[in-house]
């Protein structure tokens, strides 16, 4: 389910990246501090990250997905300087390369423990999950019409998901307001 939900997401994702104008790249993002090239920058990076991941789960050889904390922001700032035609080329490039690390995984290598960026322990089942999230909802920020074409189980996941995390982070009365339609509290970005 969820390599098909990636796959999809990954699918309408590429569409959307290259259907962008050249100077949308240096455009702000909705994500504070980021242009639309950061956000492209960051969605190539996730993939090499959760491909090293599938690369752990393949070989038992801990790859974290990112070394160290810095590591993540010193890329997605070297990427939204490269040109935004090799921005599109490498998003298409590693899109491919971690669906075929996935794809080649064994059954039991999907239920092998990983550990992802944030130090979560988690079956490597949830690899392709990780990159849905990425895909479907960074796909809203570069064309917020995209939401109503998901399956209702997929969005019923992420909405599962979000509740429980933004409870986690304290936003339980802001989210209630926004859910209940009575506010249209500013709650910042999720992801
Ligand atoms: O949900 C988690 O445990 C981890 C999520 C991330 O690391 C987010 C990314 O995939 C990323 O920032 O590349």
């Amino acid at each position: 389910m969820y390599l098909t939900w990636m796959r999809a997401g990954t699918e309408r994702l590429l569409e959307i990246v290259d259907g962008l104008e050249e100077p949308r790249f240096a455009e702000p993002s909705p994500l504070p501090g980021w242009t639309i090239g950061h956000l492209v920058a960051h969605l190539h990076f996730n993939a090499r990250a959760l491909g090293r991941l599938a690369s752990w789960a393949a070989t038992g050889v801990e790859t974290p997905m990112y070394d160290g904390a810095g590591q993540r922001e010193q890329e997605i700032s070297a990427g939204a300087t490269l040109r935004p035609v090799v921005l599109k080329g490498l998003v298409r490039e590693s899109a491919a390369e971690l669906d075929g690390l996935l794809s080649a995984l064994t059954d039991e290598q999907w239920s092998s423990s990983v550990v992802t960026a944030q130090g979560r322990t988690v079956s490597a089942e949830e690899i392709p999950w990780l990159r849905v999230r990425e895909v479907v909802v960074h796909g809203a920020d570069l064309d917020g019409d995209t939401w109503a074409q998901w399956p209702e189980e997929l969005l019923r996941a992420l909405v599962v998901e979000i509740v429980e995390q933004r409870f986690a982070r304290g936003q339980a009365a802001a989210l209630a307001g926004v859910l209940t339609g009575r506010s249209p509290a500013p709650l910042p970005p999720w992801l």
